[in-house]
């Protein structure tokens, strides 16, 4: 080999950053190193039988996968081994030198300094590798890629300060070693009983034994002495259960099992919120184990953040990330699906035409579906409501996604109105629909920039007036799920800044006759009005959605609203232009006062209420230089 010299290299600076917090942020949960440094070992073990379906020269002529932890009291070391499929020196290179999630640094930007926060939310992003560093001081990886010569070894080692050093090395067996130099005070980890204890506790139920050596008890050990030393050999027995957790019949598993399986397959801290495990018989076979986690990750809303489902075929691991089996909207969960139908050399392009995958994907929505209306049905100790601020805004992509299940999902949704005014998204359409008089056909809605501007919206003060519930939509999202939800339990959606307003049977026939008459009457101050504002307008008619504002502005039934427009705006999109109707107030003494203007004062009047009605609508005025010089002219009039 050309390279055999000691090389130092530089961590990548988010790595210095990450192992700088975690170190000290993770102080109380420092045993978690064990659980990470398992499951990476379980994973490499999967990787390679994954491998070795199509070439299984990779096993070396060894097939009995297994994990291993030694320790030396003495020399204060912990080492895990696997026989997995092993680091080439590039690999190690990326894998234990950067970290290539996509959004690391503005995560690790965004962080308060508060230790107490910010080991919560590592816990999110999750630590893997690098967490052994909260118990060593010292890190070394002896590596070798299965089925590569004995030479091909690598040794990785770092004291987490910001450098790390590689050297070939020559390794007989495959796989990786990972020696844990610990810190003084972290000693008390070289211990069989305490080592033994945090396998049972946090890696029992991973596919693969967990070996530590034998105990022995002090007479054997005499016993043994001359023998031991003659061939060296460790005897090692396994520690774990070794089976995989989601094999087993559920009435076998506890809570506590069930949850350190998620810690495992998540590589999050926190507990899941819940989780659902079933077995489906019948044309299709698969087991599922579903997980809604507690927190939402640091790359929820990243688009390309990994997502998915462990994904086994027959009990071997075939990938991570299996995004097919659950649209977006359900990305947050987490979870294995083990399936007797697919193929075990099924590929990621396979996966996208497979009609057993897309039918499975059938299967697992609707379960999830199912956990979320249950947990919201019971919402015991407020989970939902937990669930909904962390996730809600994904869910809300749900109606535009999967419109099979929009039903549903509508079910599921939480919203802010105008019922109590905390702004709380807690409010569901069956609770609004309950409190809606029967003859209510719709269910009515503004959207703003946030809750406050949608309650003084002035497009719902005639609600107010009779008491028709509103939901008050201030979410980004919001407008653009509207547009894919209909309606719900036969009621209709309608946008209150939209259209011609239809109060439908709440209003009657003497109201509607009242409006009549207001509307002959103003009809010449409509068209003064129009004359005025023509090029900005599509029209102007009296309004019977005001009772305080002097005016408002409303789009038509089908056109894109305020809060869309800006949205699609800001992303850079031409919008096509469309002109809004101004509603006036013909009761406001507003109004009044403008009909008995002329010349310019008219003008300069009617192009303030213009621009007041935009503002109060939650939209932008276009030339705002020209409304406040307009109204400081009245103020000048008015003061003198
Ligand atoms: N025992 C091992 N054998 C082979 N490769 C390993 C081993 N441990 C780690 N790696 C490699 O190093 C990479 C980084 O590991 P790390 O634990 O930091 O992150 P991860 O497991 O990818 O992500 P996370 O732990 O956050 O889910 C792994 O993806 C894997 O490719």
């Amino acid at each position: 080999m050309s390279d055999t010299v000691k090389e130092t290299l530089g961590f990548q600076a988010e790595v210095k950053q990450l192992l700088h917090l975690m170190i000290h942020s993770l102080y109380s949960n420092k045993e978690i190193f064990l659980r990470e440094l398992v499951s990476n070992a379980s994973d490499a073990l999967d990787k390679l039988r994954f491998r070795a379906l199509a070439d299984d020269i990779l096993y070396e002529g060894d097939e009995s996968l297994r994990i291993r932890i030694d320790y030396d009291k003495d020399a204060g070391t912990v080492t895990i081994s696997d026989n997995g499929i092993g680091m080439d020196r590039e690999e190690v290179i990326a894998n234990l030198g950067t970290i290539a999630k996509s959004g690391t640094a503005e995560f690790l930007a965004n962080l308060s300094g508060d230790q107490k926060k910010d080991a919560g939310l590592i816990g999110q992003f999750g630590v893997g590798f690098y967490s052994g560093f909260i118990v060593a001081d010292r890190v070394t990886v002896l590596t070798r890629k299965a089925g590569m010569p004995a030479d091909a070894g690598v040794k990785w080692e770092s004291a987490g300060d910001g450098e790390f050093t590689l050297e070939p090395q020559t390794q007989d067996s495959r796989g990786t070693t990972i020696v844990l130099h610990l810190k003084s005070e972290e000693k008390e980890f070289a211990d069989a009983w305490r080592l033994k204890s945090l396998v049972k506790k946090y890696s029992d139920h991973i596919a693969f034994p967990v070996e530590m050596p034998v105990e022995k008890s002090p007479a054997d050990d005499e016993e043994d002495k001359t023998e031991r030393s003659a061939d060296e050999a460790v005897a090692y027995e396994s520690v774990n259960a070794a089976t995989a957790l989601w094999t087993l019949p559920k009435s076998e598993i506890s809570d506590d099992e069930y949850k350190s399986f998620y810690k495992h397959i998540s590589h999050d801290f926190s507990d899941p919120l819940t989780w659902s495990h079933n077995k489906v018989e019948g044309k299709l076979e698969y087991t599922s184990l579903l997980y809604l986690p507690t927190r939402a990750p640091f790359d929820l809303y990243n688009r390309e953040a990994p997502r998915g489902l462990k994904l086994y075929v027959q009990r071997v691991f075939i990938m991570d990330d299996a995004e097919q089996f659950l649209p977006l909207y359900l990305r947050f969960a987490k979870g294995v699906v083990d399936s007797n139908d697919l193929s075990l050399n099924v590929s990621r392009e396979l996966l996208q035409n497979d009609k057993a995958v897309e039918s499975m994907r059938g299967g697992l929505t609707k379960r999830i579906l199912d956990m979320l209306t249950k947990l919201a049905k019971d919402n015991k100790d407020d989970e939902y409501s937990k669930f909904w601020k962390e996730f809600g805004r994904v869910l809300k992509e749900g109606p535009a996604e999967d419109y099979a299940n929009r039903e549903k999902i509508a079910k599921l949704l939480r919203f802010s109105s105008t019922h109590d005014d905390s702004g709380a998204e807690s409010v569901t359409l069956d609770d609004y629909l309950e409190r809606a008089r029967s003859e209510q056909k719709k269910i009515y809605y503004v959207t703003a920039e946030s809750y406050k501007a949608g309650l003084h919206s002035p497009h719902i003060e005639i609600f107010r007036k009779k008491g028709i519930e509103v939901l008050v939509m201030h979410d980004r999202i919001d407008e653009w799920m509207m547009s894919h939800l209909n309606e719900y339990a036969e009621h209709t959606f309608q946008d209150v800044a939209k259209g011609k307003l239809d109060l439908g049977d709440v209003e009657t026939e003497e109201d509607k006759k009242k409006q009549e008459e207001v509307e002959k009457q103003v009809e010449p101050l409509l068209t003064r009005i129009k004359d005025v504002l023509k090029d900005d307008v599509e029209a102007v008619r009296v309004t019977h959605r005001l009772t305080d504002s002097p005016a408002c502005l409303v789009v038509a039934e089908h056109d894109m609203g305020v809060q869309m427009r800006k949205i699609m705006e800001a992303a850079g999109q031409a919008m096509p232009e469309s002109k809004p109707t101004l509603e006036i107030n013909p009761e406001h003494p507003l109004l009044k006062r403008l009909e008995q203007q002329s010349g310019e004062r008219f003008d300069d009047l009617t192009r303030i209420l213009l621009d007041q009605a935009t503002l109060a609508g939650g939209d932008q005025l276009k030339d705002p230089g020209d409304y406040v010089s307009r109204l400081n002219r009245l103020i000048v009039e008015l003061a003198g």
